[in-house]
């Protein structure tokens, strides 16, 4: 669906595009990470067919974005960080209009501007002029401008960071409901919310792709749960102990704290206290920390 070979961008002697490339396809949401600057919204406007390559190549459903810009319309539906529209023009309106340009016939226009303005929230002030809507909803009016041509590839830039949690919340659930018949590339800052609907994260930094990964490989590489506890008083006899555990990754000792790296948390959970008890010691403090999203983005980014 996307594919990626050698891209530069260049803008005056500036390179925000350092030489990406990368092939995704397939249903599913694929999160878009990067610090402000990264060259996200770069990538995504050469994606979209609003800006080119220096150099390399940008295919979008095999379609060359330099070459075939006019077709790229065609299969692909687009959410700008920051959307526009005519604001004289009510909601209804301006999904009308949306349809017609995409020249579909009048039924389905009206059938695809009643659904997606339900599925959007809009529908009740669907006749009021898009001047009076809030910044969410002109949001929420984006996305549903995005879908009116059935896309099978949805490209997001940060959809979410200008809506309450509600709206949020909201927007989230749909692109839950479209990923599976569709490909969502989306941008966000709300790292949060990418752990929650994302099946794969693309990380940017300066220019290049530093990570591509299915968030299952990601989870399973990265967030390796360590347990954090104290005991009243040092015990070698227990660290002994935790050593030889094969659920035990490492350990670090600082005197009766104790820092554990585990490969099977739920085992580790069942074993540790029995055996810190065993060795007589008094648990006082006990700590699971599982790495976030942000952690490993931090991590990837510094
Ligand atoms: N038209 C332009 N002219 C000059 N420099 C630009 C232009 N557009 C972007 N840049 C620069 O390219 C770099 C990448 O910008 P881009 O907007 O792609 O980053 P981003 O990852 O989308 O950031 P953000 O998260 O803040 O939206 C930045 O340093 C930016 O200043």
């Amino acid at each position: 669906m996307i594919h990626c070979e050698n891209v530069t961008k260049t803008y005056n002697s500036f390179q925000a595009l350092n030489g990406i490339s990368f092939t995704i396809e397939g249903n599913g949401c694929f999160g878009f990470l990067g610090r402000n600057g990264a060259g996200k919204t770069t990538a995504i406007r050469m994606l979209v067919g609003l800006s080119e390559p220096t150099s390399g190549i940008v295919k979008v459903n095999g379609l060359d974005v330099k070459k075939e810009k006019e077709k790229l319309a065609e299969t692909m539906g687009y959410l700008p960080q920051h959307p526009a529209f005519y604001e004289y023009m009510t909601g209804k309106e301006w999904m009308q209009w949306v349809g017609r340009l995409f020249r579909l016939n009048k039924k389905t226009i009206e059938e695809r501007t009643e659904s997606l303005l339900r599925d959007c929230g809009i529908w009740e002030a669907r006749d009021r002029k898009i001047s009076g809507y809030s910044g969410g909803m002109k949001q929420r009016l984006g996305l549903a401008q995005a879908l009116m041509n059935r896309p099978k590839l949805l490209i997001l830039d940060e959809p979410v960071s200008a809506l309450d949690p509600v709206g949020r919340h909201e927007v989230l659930k749909m692109i839950m409901k479209l990923k599976d018949n569709m490909m969502i590339f989306m941008s966000s800052h709300i790292l949060e919310d990418v752990e929650k609907i994302a099946d794969h994260i693309i990380m940017m930094d300066k220019g290049e792709l530093v990570l591509l990964s299915s968030m299952q490989e990601l989870k399973s590489t990265y967030t390796i749960p360590v347990i954090r506890f104290s005991i009243s008083e040092e015990k070698q006899s227990l660290t002994k102990v935790l050593a030889e555990q094969e659920w035990v990754k490492n350990i670090h000792v600082n005197i009766a704290d104790y820092t554990l790296t585990v490969n099977d948390l739920v085992i580790a959970n069942a074993k540790l206290p029995k055996l810190i008890s065993q060795s007589g010691a008094m648990l006082v403090t006990y700590q699971v920390d599982i790495p976030s999203l942000e952690d490993i983005f931090l991590r990837k980014v510094r």
